[in-house]
C-alpha cells in the first residue's frame, strides 16, 4: 500500500498557525513516538523557483506546484508540511511561501523574514533554492534572502547548528567546481556584512551553519537527468542525523513529542517580533510538555486498575506483599514519564519527574498508612489476646508481656517491612512507636487491673478477718481489748502483705510502687478496725445496757440471779454500772497507737466517784465544781481517734442510769414481794390476843377428839384447796383479780378433790373435772407472764438476750431459753401439785 504524506498548512498565509491541523498531522505520522529519531527539512526561495516541484521529487511529497502553462503566479502560501516518503528516520519537509514575491509587493517582506526565522528555528536543513544564473551576481534574487537568513539567525541567540544545502537549479555549462567557491565567496560576503550582537563580531559562518552546495540540472530542459540528480540527492537525506550526516551534528532538538508545542510557541514568539532565544524556548518547551507528561501519567496512575483494587482491598485489611505490588504500579507510570520526557532538558524532566513523583506518593501515601494502621491493630490485638492467654497460663505478668511485645513487635516489623515501598521510603517509626505506646498503655492499663483486683481481694479478706472478731472484741470491752484490737490487726495485716508481696512479685514493680500499695492496703485494713469501732461506738449505749443487765441479773458463776431478799443489791447495781462504764471507756476512742491515756481513769472518777450504786436524792444533787466531762476532746487523744466526746459521754452515762433505774428499782421490789410471801403469819400481838380470847374454845376442841379430827380434816381440805387455787399467786396482783380467780376455780377444784378422794376410797372418778382444773392452771401462769413483764420497750428490744420471768421464789432476768425452761418447770410443779 502506497504511502501517505499527508500535505498539511502549518501557517496560513495571513500568518495564522494551524495547531490543529499540526496536531492531527503529528498523530497521522505518529511523530510522537519518534523521540529524537526525526529531522526537519525546510526549504526556501525565490518564489516559483521550483521548490515544491524539488520536495516532491525529492521526498515523493505531493506539495502543489504551479502549473508550468499557467504564468509564473504564486502557488505557496504561507507554509506547509509534509511526511517525507520512504525517508528513515521520519523526516518533514516544510514548503515555506517564496520569496520576492510580486503578490506580497516589494516592501512588504514581514512574513518572509518571519518564516525563514521559523524555518531555521525548527528546521535540521534547509534548502536553498536559487538560480545557478543568479550566482557571482551583485544583485541577484537570492541575496537578500541570504541577508535575511543570516540576520534572523542572530536573534537565535544559541543557534541549532543548521545545514544549509544550497541547491542551484538550472546548472549551466560552467562546472560546479568554479560555481562553488564563488557562491561560497557570495555568502561569505554576506555574512561579513551583517551587523552582528555584541561578542559575536567575530564568529566564523560554520559556528552557526553547516554550508553545502548542490547543482541540479533544469527540470523543464532536462528532466531525465534533474530525477536523476534528485534520486542521489534523496540518498543525502537518508539516515540524515546520523553521524556523517547531512544534520549529523546538529544542536537543540526538540524531542518529536514536543515539537506542536515548540513549533507554536516559535511562531507566537516570531509574529510578537520578540527575540527567540531557543535555549530557553527548549526549557519552556521541556517544562510544558513535562508536565503535560507527568499530569498525564498521574491521572493514568489514578485509575489503574490494579491500584483501585489495591486501594479497595487495603480498606478491609492488610495485604501480603503490599509494597511490592504498589511499587510496581508506581514504577510503571514513573518510567513510562521516563521513556517519553527522555529527549527534553534532563535539569526540567528531572524536576518534573520529582514532582510527580512526590504527587503520586502524596496520592498512594493513605493506602500505605492504612495498611500500616491494619498492622497496628493486628499487633495491638495479637498482643492483647497474647497476653491474656499468657496470663491465664499463669506466666508472670511482667514475663508476660515482655514475651508478648517483643511477638508483636517483630511480627509489626515484618508486616513494615513487607509494606515497605521501597521509592517512597515512608517512614513506620511513628506508627511503630504508637504501637509501642499503645502495648505499654494496655500492659499498663491490665497491670493496674489486675493489681487492684489483687489489692480488692486482699482487702475484702482482711474486712472478713478482722470485722466480726474486732465486734467480738468490744462486745467484751475489758481491759485488754485494745490490745487484742491491735495484736489482731497487726497479725491479719502481716499475713495479708505476706501473701500480697508474693503475688506482685511477678509484675516487676518498682520498690517505691510496692510500698506505696503495702501501704493502702495497711491503711484500709486500719480503716476496717475505725470503722467497725465506730460503728460499735454508735450502739454504745445498747452495749452498756446488755452489760449491765447480764452483770446485774446473773452471779460471779453467771448463773441467773434469784432475787430472794438476801442479795447486796447495791453491790451488784454497783458492780453492774461499773462494767458499762468501763466499755463505755474501751468504746470513748480508737487505740491503734498504742498511746495511754486517761479516760478510763476520769469516766470512772467523774461519774463512779460521783454516784453510789442507788439513785437517790442526795447523789443527784451532787454537783462537781469542776467537771473534767466537760470538753469536747480528750487529753491526750487526738480529734481523729476521739469516739465517743467527753460530753457525749456524760451524756450518755445519764441517759444509762436513767434507764437501768427501773431495773434496780423492780429488783428491790421483787425482794421485797418474796420476803413478804415468805411471812404470811399474823402478828405476833393478834396470835397473843387470839390464844388469850379463844382459850376457851382451843380447851373444847382439846377436850373433845371427834371436834380435833373433824377440824384437821377441814384443815387438810382447805390447805388443798388454799394450794390448788394458787391463791398467794393470785392475792400478789391484786385482790379483786384474785376474787375473781379464785371464786371461778373454786367449785372445780373442789370438785377435783372430791373426786380424788373418791378415787382413794375406790369411787370411779368423774371424767372432765382435773383436765378442766389444770388447764386453767397453767393458763393462770401464762396469763400472770405478761403482767410481770411491764418492763421499758428498749428491754425486750435490745436484750434479746435476757428476759424476765417470775416464780414463786423470786423475779430473775434470763434469757428466752431461761423463760421456756423456767416456764416448762412451773407448769410440771403444777401438774404435780
Ligand atoms: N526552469 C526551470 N523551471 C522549473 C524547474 N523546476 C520547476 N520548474 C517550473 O517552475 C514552475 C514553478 O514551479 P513550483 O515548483 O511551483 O515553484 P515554487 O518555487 O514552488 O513556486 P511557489 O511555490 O509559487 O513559490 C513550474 O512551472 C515548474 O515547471 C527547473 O528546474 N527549471
Amino acid at each position: 500500500m502506497e504511502e501517505d504524506c499527508f500535505a498539511t498548512q502549518l501557517i496560513y498565509g495571513d500568518g495564522e498557525f494551524n495547531g490543529d491541523g499540526l496536531e492531527s498531522f503529528i498523530k497521522k505520522v505518529n511523530l510522537t513516538d519518534c523521540g529524537l529519531s526525526y529531522a526537519v527539512v525546510a526549504v526556501m526561495g525565490p518564489q516559483s523557483s521550483g521548490k515544491s516541484t524539488l520536495l516532491n521529487h525529492l521526498f515523493k511529497t505531493n506539495f502543489r506546484e504551479m502549473d508550468a502553462y499557467s504564468g509564473r503566479s504564486q502557488t505557496t502560501k504561507g507554509v506547509w508540511i509534509a511526511k517525507c516518503i520512504g525517508i528513515e528516520p521520519c523526516t518533514i519537509a516544510m514548503d515555506l511561501e517564496g520569496t520576492d514575491g510580486r503578490e506580497r509587493g516589494e516592501e512588504d517582506t514581514t512574513f518572509e523574514k518571519q518564516s525563514a526565522l521559523f524555518a531555521l528555528a525548527i528546521s535540521d536543513i534547509v534548502l536553498i533554492n536559487m538560480w545557478c544564473h543568479d550566482i557571482g551576481r551583485e544583485h541577484a534574487a537570492n541575496k537578500p534572502l541570504l541577508k535575511t537568513v543570516f540576520q534572523v539567525m542572530m536573534r537565535l541567540f544559541s543557534p541549532r547548528k543548521t545545514t544549509l544545502l544550497f541547491v542551484i537549479r538550472d546548472k549551466t555549462k560552467t562546472p560546479f567546481e568554479l560555481l562553488e567557491p564563488i557562491l561560497r565567496e557570495d555568502i561569505q560576503k554576506i555574512w561579513d556584512a551583517v551587523p552582528k550582537p555584541h561578542g559575536h563580531e567575530n564568529t566564523h559562518l560554520s559556528e552557526f551553519f553547516n554550508v553545502d552546495v548542490v547543482a541540479l540540472s533544469s527540470y523543464e530542459e532536462k528532466e531525465e537527468k534533474f530525477k536523476e540528480e534528485v534520486a542521489q540527492l534523496r540518498q543525502r537525506f537518508m539516515h540524515s542525523i546520523s553521524p556523517g550526516g547531512l544534520a549529523g551534528d546538529r544542536r537543540g532538538v526538540v524531542p518529536a513529542s514536543g515539537f506542536s508545542f515548540s513549533a507554536q510557541q516559535i511562531w507566537k514568539v516570531i509574529k510578537e517580533n520578540k527575540d527567540l532565544d531557543l535555549p530557553a524556548h527548549k526549557v519552556m518547551v521541556a517544562t510544558v510538555r513535562c508536565e503535560e507528561i507527568a499530569g498525564e501519567k498521574f491521572n493514568q496512575l489514578t485509575l489503574d486498575k490494579g491500584w483501585l483494587a489495591l486501594e479497595k482491598a487495603v480498606e478491609r485489611g492488610p495485604i501480603p506483599g503490599f509494597g511490592k505490588k504498589l511499587s510496581s504500579i508506581l514504577e510503571r507510570y514513573l518510567s513510562e514519564y521516563d521513556s517519553e520526557t527522555i529527549y527534553f532538558d534532563e535539569g526540567v524532566r528531572n524536576v518534573k519527574r520529582q514532582q510527580l513523583e512526590s504527587a503520586a506518593l502524596d496520592f498512594l501515601y493513605p493506602a500505605y498508612a492504612a495498611m500500616l494502621g491494619h498492622l497496628h491493630s493486628k499487633a495491638l490485638e495479637n498482643f492483647k489476646t497474647g497476653l491474656e492467654n499468657s496470663l491465664k497460663k499463669g506466666e508472670g505478668f511482667a514475663a508476660s508481656v515482655r514475651a508478648c511485645k517483643e511477638y508483636c513487635i517483630l511480627e509489626f516489623d515484618q508486616g513494615c517491612a513487607d509494606a515497605f515501598v521501597q521509592l517512597a521510603g515512608w517512614d513506620a517509626s511513628k506508627i511503630k512507636e504508637k504501637l509501642q505506646r499503645d502495648i505499654d498503655a494496655h500492659a499498663s492499663s491490665v497491670c493496674s487491673a489486675q493489681l487492684s483486683e489483687l489489692i480488692v481481694n486482699y482487702e475484702k479478706q482482711l474486712s472478713t478477718a478482722l470485722t466480726e472478731p474486732i465486734e467480738s472484741l468490744l462486745e467484751s470491752g475489758g481491759r485488754n481489748t485494745w490490745a487484742s484490737i491491735r495484736k489482731l490487726l497487726k497479725r491479719e495485716t502481716e499475713a495479708a502483705l505476706l501473701e500480697f508481696s508474693s503475688a506482685v512479685a511477678g509484675f516487676d514493680l518498682d520498690e517505691a510502687k510496692i510500698t506505696a500499695m503495702e501501704q493502702k492496703i495497711r491503711d484500709y485494713a486500719r480503716n476496717v478496725v475505725e470503722r467497725k469501732v465506730r460503728e460499735e461506738a454508735g450502739k454504745v449505749l445498747i452495749r452498756m445496757k446488755d452489760r449491765f443487765l447480764m452483770v446485774f441479773n446473773h452471779d460471779t458463776d453467771s448463773i441467773p440471779r434469784v432475787w430472794t431478799g438476801k442479795e447486796d443489791i447495791k453491790t451488784i447495781t454497783k458492780d453492774a454500772r461499773s462494767a458499762s462504764l468501763k466499755l463505755l471507756s474501751v468504746m470513748a476512742a480508737i487505740r491503734l497507737d498504742e498511746k495511754p491515756d486517761k479516760i478510763e481513769k476520769i469516766l470512772f472518777s467523774s461519774l463512779m466517784d460521783e454516784t453510789v450504786a442507788l439513785p437517790s436524792s442526795e447523789n443527784r444533787s451532787v454537783a462537781t465544781s469542776s467537771d473534767p466531762l466537760a470538753s469536747s476532746t480528750w487529753e491526750e487523744v487526738p480529734p481523729k481517734d476521739t469516739l465517743i466526746t467527753p460530753v457525749q459521754c456524760k451524756s450518755l452515762w445519764k441517759q444509762f442510769k436513767a434507764e437501768t433505774e427501773y431495773i434496780v428499782a423492780q429488783a428491790i421490789s421483787l425482794q421485797e414481794a418474796h420476803r413478804q410471801n415468805n411471812n404470811w403469819l399474823p402478828p405476833t400481838w393478834a396470835i397473843v390476843a387470839m390464844i388469850i380470847l379463844g382459850f376457851n374454845e382451843l380447851m373444847l376442841l382439846l377436850r373433845n377428839p371427834l371436834y380435833l379430827i373433824v377440824l384437821f380434816v377441814v384443815y387438810l381440805l382447805s390447805r388443798a384447796i388454799w394450794v390448788q387455787l394458787n391463791v398467794d399467786g393470785d392475792f400478789r396482783h391484786g385482790t379483786l383479780a384474785a376474787l375473781l380467780s379464785v371464786s371461778s376455780r373454786f367449785l372445780p377444784t373442789v370438785m377435783n378433790i372430791l373426786r380424788r378422794l373418791a378415787e382413794e376410797a375406790g369411787v370411779p372418778p368423774a371424767p372432765q373435772a382435773p383436765q378442766q382444773s389444770q388447764s386453767v392452771v397453767s393458763q393462770s401462769f401464762r396469763n400472770q407472764t405478761p403482767q410481770l413483764n411491764p418492763m421499758p420497750n428498749w428491754i425486750s428490744e435490745s436484750s434479746v438476750s435476757s428476759n424476765i420471768s417470775s416464780t414463786d421464789e423470786g423475779v430473775e432476768y434470763s434469757s428466752p431459753n431461761l423463760i421456756h425452761r423456767r416456764t416448762t418447770n412451773i407448769q410440771e410443779a403444777g401438774n404435780s401439785t
